[in-house]
């Protein structure tokens, strides 16, 4: 399965701005990358980094400096049921290749993986005509566009997968849950787990 996993290098993680810097947000994004990559490929995926610039990184690079969603477009154009090709979030860091396994064998011409709050954390993507629209309610979009081409769609339930790192409140997944680099990178960074007013937190 080619496996396309787009990254923002230039300004990654804005919503984390008042808990990291811009270089710590730069060493969270590039840590979750590196657990993404490597989930992918324990599925058996062939993953190409879709990035804004240059990155030195232990997979091929696609650069591309427009809007996530035409370049995505760009990169899918040739998916079709003989060569599939999915679209991984690089900011999902409790990935794991049993989760992308299920999507990646889910056994429909779209299948998504439905992001908390509204987007597309994951795509597969076996239709010629079916093309991306992200930001905003993206899942809602994807599904309304695979209905316009009639293309059969499957909605794979994942809490792996359906949990991007986005705000303060992913890091507690993430410290809970997660057993990769980024998970090392925070608890190196002084982040740990907190309970305050009895609801869950994290505090550094
Ligand atoms: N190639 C490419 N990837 C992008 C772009 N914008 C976001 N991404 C990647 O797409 C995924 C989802 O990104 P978002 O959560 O919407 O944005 P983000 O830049 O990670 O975070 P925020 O700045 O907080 O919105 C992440 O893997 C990003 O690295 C873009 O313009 N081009
Ligand atoms: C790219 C976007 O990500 P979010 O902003 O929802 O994390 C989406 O899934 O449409």
């Amino acid at each position: 399965m080619r496996v396309l996993v787009p990254f923002d290098a230039e300004r990654p993680k804005t919503r984390l701005a008042d808990l990291l810097d811009e270089r710590e947000r730069s060493a969270l994004a590039r840590a979750m990358l590196d657990d993404v990559l490597a989930a992918v490929r324990a599925a058996g995926g062939e993953p190409t980094v879709l990035s804004t610039a240059p990155i030195d990184v232990d997979a091929p690079v696609r650069v591309d400096d427009r809007a996530l969603t035409p370049a995505v477009n760009d990169a899918l154009a040739d998916a079709a049921p003989e060569s599939p090709a999915a679209v991984v979030m690089a900011d999902l860091g409790l990935a794991t290749g049993d989760a992308l396994a299920d999507l990646f064998d889910a056994d429909a011409e779209v299948a998504i993986v439905p992001g908390r709050g509204g987007g597309t954390n994951a795509l597969v993507v076996r239709h010629p005509e079916f093309r991306v629209d992200y930001h905003g309610l993206s899942y809602r979009d994807h599904r309304r566009i695979a209905a316009e081409i009639d293309a059969d769609v499957a909605v794979v339930d994942s809490h792996r997968l359906s949990t991007d790192v986005d705000e303060r409140a992913d890091l507690v997944e993430l410290l809970l849950h997660g057993d990769g680099r980024a998970t090392a990178w925070l608890r190196d960074a002084g982040f740990e787990l907190a309970v305050e007013g009895g609801r869950a937190g994290v505090r550094r």
